[in-house]
């Protein structure tokens, strides 16, 4: 077995954690790991598709609370690199690690976004959708305890759309329902999320907010975000950093270059 490779990240990055959030969200590195462990490292990592090579010995980590953007054209690999994080999809070669474990080991601490968000049924309100994701392996609603209550409309409300709950979901707007969506995400209160395109279809003042919302989720409460978008503009300013893939080589750099 390889060594772990030491975290490295990029100098200059000191999140914020809010006490207040911090009960809530209970963000740090989770049980077993040590303090300063990364949110997730790939060591020589090369990914590919059938005989296709997508991504040759890519090295990098993330700190706990940092923001960083995926950028890449399509078919470079990035919902694959996500699947590859989810222990989805398996490495040709090299390691993954999220808070130091393997991800199939982890998927309980992750909340993921994926690209294709098609509507279970259009008559559906968020509410009972996010709430339908409770049990995550077990499909149908949970009995409404104040509890599951609690969690889904904290859910909702930490992703700006507890007003939009009890609409239909095929009467909410591309942006309104992203936002329905990034709920589900939230649900389990991930340390680590993925967002594959959380921001496509979605106006420029929608970007806005809803990156602002992901940036006040790591500064404020220590989870960890890695999304993809095809443009740097909407998270200038927020983002830490920026991952970009191209013929197959990953470069991680400070987001603000
Ligand atoms: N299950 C699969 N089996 C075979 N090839 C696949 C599979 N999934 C993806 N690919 C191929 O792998 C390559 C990378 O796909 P991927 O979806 O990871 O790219 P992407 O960067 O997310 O693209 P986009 O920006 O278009 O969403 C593409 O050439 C795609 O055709």
């Amino acid at each position: 077995m390889s060594e772990t490779a030491p975290p490295r990240f990029l100098p200059g990055f000191s999140p914020r954690l809010s006490p207040r959030l911090s009960i809530e969200l209970s963000p740090g590195s989770p049980p077993g790991s040590s303090p300063g462990t990364p949110a997730l490292s790939f060591v020589d990592v090369t990914l590919a598709q059938g005989a296709r090579i997508l991504l040759e010995g890519a090295c990098f980590s993330l700190p706990e609370g940092s923001l960083t953007v995926l950028t890449g054209a399509n078919g470079h690999g990035k919902t694959t690199l996500f699947r590859t994080i989810l222990g989805l999809h398996a490495p040709r070669k090299g390691e993954v690690r999220i808070f130091g474990r393997m991800p199939d080991t982890m998927r309980g601490a992750i909340g993921y976004l994926p690209q294709d968000r098609r509507l279970p049924a259009p008559q559906m309100t968020g509410r009972t959708l996010i709430a339908s994701s409770w049990n995550g392996t077990r499909p149908g609603l949970p009995g409404w305890g104040r509890r599951i209550r609690q969690r889904v409309d904290g859910a909702l409300s930490r992703a700006g759309a507890l007003h939009l709950a009890d609409r239909p979901l095929g009467q909410l707007s591309g942006g309104e329902r992203q936002r329905v969506f990034l709920a589900g995400a939230l649900l389990q209160s991930p340390r680590l999320l993925v967002l594959d395109e959380p921001l496509s279809g979605v106006d420029v003042q929608g970007q806005a907010e809803i990156v602002a919302l992901l940036h006040d989720l790591c500064r404020r409460s220590g989870v960890t975000i890695l999304l993809s978008c095809h443009g740097l503009d909407a998270v200038r300013g927020r983002a830490d950093y920026r991952l970009a893939i191209a013929g197959q080589t990953l470069e991680l750099s400070d987001a603000a270059l």
